[in-house]
């Protein structure tokens, strides 16, 4: 899959692109040394996108995998007008088992799902991609009103570390933990953002800083073992990440090593902040242990940039997802509110069940 010559100029607020009926995702696997948007025609090289990390990050996945049904519904009512809605499980099915962990996959799936099965005879394609539309739109609200919320809640101006990449490129626009960052730099809240690498596919140091760089935000990077002691020098105020899915007991499934921030956040006294769009919380899911892990090729370990850099024969473990356990999370911010030291409790009436 080629990065194809860019037409719209590359901007982490527009990572997802329909435009003239056509799906182009901003390629964030050559970021940001090279930027290229990708045109994709199908369900099926949607999931492979999805799965090869072309768009990555919770919100992103979903809301592509919504425009996936697009162009899976116009090829299934091009093939049969009458038995599109068989013709297309096939790719509905592909699409679900693109990446296992960001509930927002399923979440926007089953939207789509709902949508097809009220549908009547008529081509499905427009009302598929308003659907897809106002997933995308719905998204970005949301960011901005968590960016309000998670601003209001840093006293002062201190520093933050965040892990990952949980911005405009992972979302519809915008961001969750970066969207809080956006929004509290922009009150003079934030002195500085240290930025984990975010091994094997540093996200943090080829995304995240990337983006704050484009924002003026100051960033610096980290190392992902040099966390904890940073934060023993002083000077951060909040861990702040995003999520890919969190548990009806608050517990929290992030890019792997946020657990390890978060415990080391604990001794140091340094909050942690969770932002992530309803969307991301799995009612069904009792705890983290009920939250699927997504387990990659361990050849994204064994090799950095195509070099081996273990001994033969060694093998690598690459949980790519961890669970934070809620007792270590001061706030889930979501668009509907704030869940300060969250618990089943809580969790069930911000979710209104
Ligand atoms: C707003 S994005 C939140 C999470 O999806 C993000 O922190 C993350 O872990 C992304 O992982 P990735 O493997 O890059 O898709």
């Amino acid at each position: 899959m080629e990065a194809q010559p860019l037409t719209i100029r590359a901007n982490p607020d527009k990572a997802i692109v329909w435009e003239h009926d056509r799906l182009y995702l901003l390629d964030q696997r050559i970021l940001p040394t090279q930027e290229g948007y990708i045109e994709l025609q199908t369900a099926t090289a949607t999931a492979d996108a999805i799965r090869d990390m072309v768009v990555r990050g919770a919100p992103a996945i979903g809301i592509t995998a919504a425009f996936g049904v697009v162009l899976a519904a116009r090829s299934a009512f091009k093939a049969s007008t009458e038995n599109w809605r068989e013709l297309i499980q096939d790719e509905l099915d592909i699409l679900a088992a693109s990446r296992p962990t960001a509930v927002n996959l399923f979440w926007a799936l089953s939207r789509m799902k709902q949508l097809i099965a009220s549908m009547g005879e008529e081509n499905p394609e427009p009302r598929l991609l308003q659907e897809a539309m106002l997933i995308h739109q719905q998204d970005i609200a949301a960011n901005k009103a968590m960016g309000a919320l998670g601003a209001a809640l840093i006293e002062g101006n201190t520093s933050v570390i965040t892990h990952c990449n949980a911005g405009a490129l992972a979302t519809g626009g915008y961001g969750t933990a970066l969207g809080v960052i956006r929004s509290a730099h922009a009150a003079n809240k934030i002195e500085r953002v240290y930025a984990d690498e975010t091994r094997p596919w540093m996200q943090g140091s080829r995304l995240t800083a990337w983006e704050l760089a484009q924002d003026s935000i100051p960033v610096t990077l980290l190392t992902d073992g040099a966390a904890a002691s940073r934060m023993a020098r002083g000077g951060i105020g909040w861990i702040i990440v995003g999520s890919d899915r969190i548990a009806a007991n608050g517990d929290v499934a992030n890019k792997i090593g946020t657990y390890n921030l978060a415990v080391a956040a604990k001794f140091h006294g340094v909050k942690v902040m969770v932002a992530a769009p309803t969307s991301t919380i799995d009612m069904s899911a009792a705890s983290g242990a009920d939250i699927p892990i997504e387990f990659r090729d361990s050849a994204e370990v064994l090799k950095w940039h195509g070099r081996q850099i273990a001994a033969p024969g060694v093998d690598a473990w690459n949980p790519v997802f961890d669970v934070t356990p809620a007792a270590l999370v001061d706030a889930i911010v979501t668009e509907r509110g704030v869940v300060l030291s969250p618990n089943s409790k809580k969790m069930a009436e911000l979710m209104g069940v």
